[in-house]
């Protein structure tokens, strides 16, 4: 489908997990009456963002209400949906940040296991221990959907660009970002993170943030942008809940990499070892 509306749902998270659950069905169904054929979610949209919680909020494939949710609401409302992320825990009882991705039939078709844990520590600003309590994803994540080629990444995974460049060359038109940038990293990077990786690799990206909720610890950016391949910012949030949508058009997509085919231009031999 070359034309098609995405919907981005800017949530809350608050600390009470099933009505985090409840929040995005409504969100989700909210966006699919807006006309969106795919719906994105924020990272840990059903967790507070915080380390030592995440292993209570975990759940597995096999049995989690979360991952149920989506698979319903997708079916439901015939949307593609990119389950933000949550804490997914594994056979082994590792927890990983997870986004699912389901198709408009409800099958789950994509995963993608954050692979660059957010370990920082900025001065007078975010101090942030993913690795705490996470485990780290190590693969990328490119999915075919009935809407074209998506790439998934989250969050912190937006600063490595030879990720996004990686999904671009294996066939992405559109990357999704589900994240939650904070109060220092957001004003100074994050337009400027969404708009580099989409001029970059000529795709569409979408951003899906939570809404600031100000009596969680961790406050969100909000933000919730939508980006074309000329790096125009199609739509974009401000810190409250809502509803985000915009228009992806690969027409605008072929016509910026013919006018302008900086892919075609690359010369590997020259970067890589
Ligand atoms: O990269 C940043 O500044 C924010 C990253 C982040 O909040 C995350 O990975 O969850």
């Amino acid at each position: 489908m070359s034309v098609f509306t995405v919907g981005i749902c800017q949530m809350g998270v608050i600390p009470d997990k099933l009505a985090n659950i409840e929040k995005a069905r409504t969100m989700i169904g909210d966006a699919a009456i807006k006309g969106s054929r795919l719906v994105v979610l924020p990272e840990m949209f059903n967790c507070p963002y915080q380390s030592e919680l995440f292993p209570d909020y975990a759940e597995s494939v096999a049995d989690g209400p979360t991952i149920t949710m989506l698979a319903e609401c997708a079916a439901q409302n015939k949307v593609i949906v990119v389950g933000g992320s949550i804490p997914e825990k594994d056979e082994a009882g590792n927890v990983f940040n997870t986004s699912f991705v389901f198709n408009e039939n409800g099958d789950l078709i994509g995963r993608h296991r954050k692979v660059h844990l957010f370990d920082v520590a900025i001065k007078g600003g975010t101090v942030f221990q993913e690795s705490k309590t996470l485990a780290a994803g190590s693969s990328m994540t490119v999915v075919n959907t009935s809407l074209g080629t998506m790439g998934v990444a989250i969050c912190y995974d937006v600063r490595f660009p030879e990720l996004a460049r990686a999904m671009a060359l294996k066939g992405a038109q559109v990357i999704i970002y589900p994240a939650a940038f904070g109060p220092v990293t957001g004003p100074a990077h994050w337009e400027l993170l969404m708009r580099a990786r989409a001029v970059d690799n000529q795709v569409y990206i979408i951003a899906a943030a939570p809404a600031l909720n100000a009596a969680a610890e961790y406050k969100a950016y909000g933000h919730s942008m939508i980006v074309d391949p000329w790096a125009r910012v199609l739509a974009v949030a401000s810190e409250e809940e809502t509803v985000i949508t915009g228009k992806v058009d690969f027409r605008t997509l072929e016509k910026v990499r013919d006018e302008l085919p900086i892919l075609k231009h690359r010369k590997p031999e020259v970067y890589e070892d």
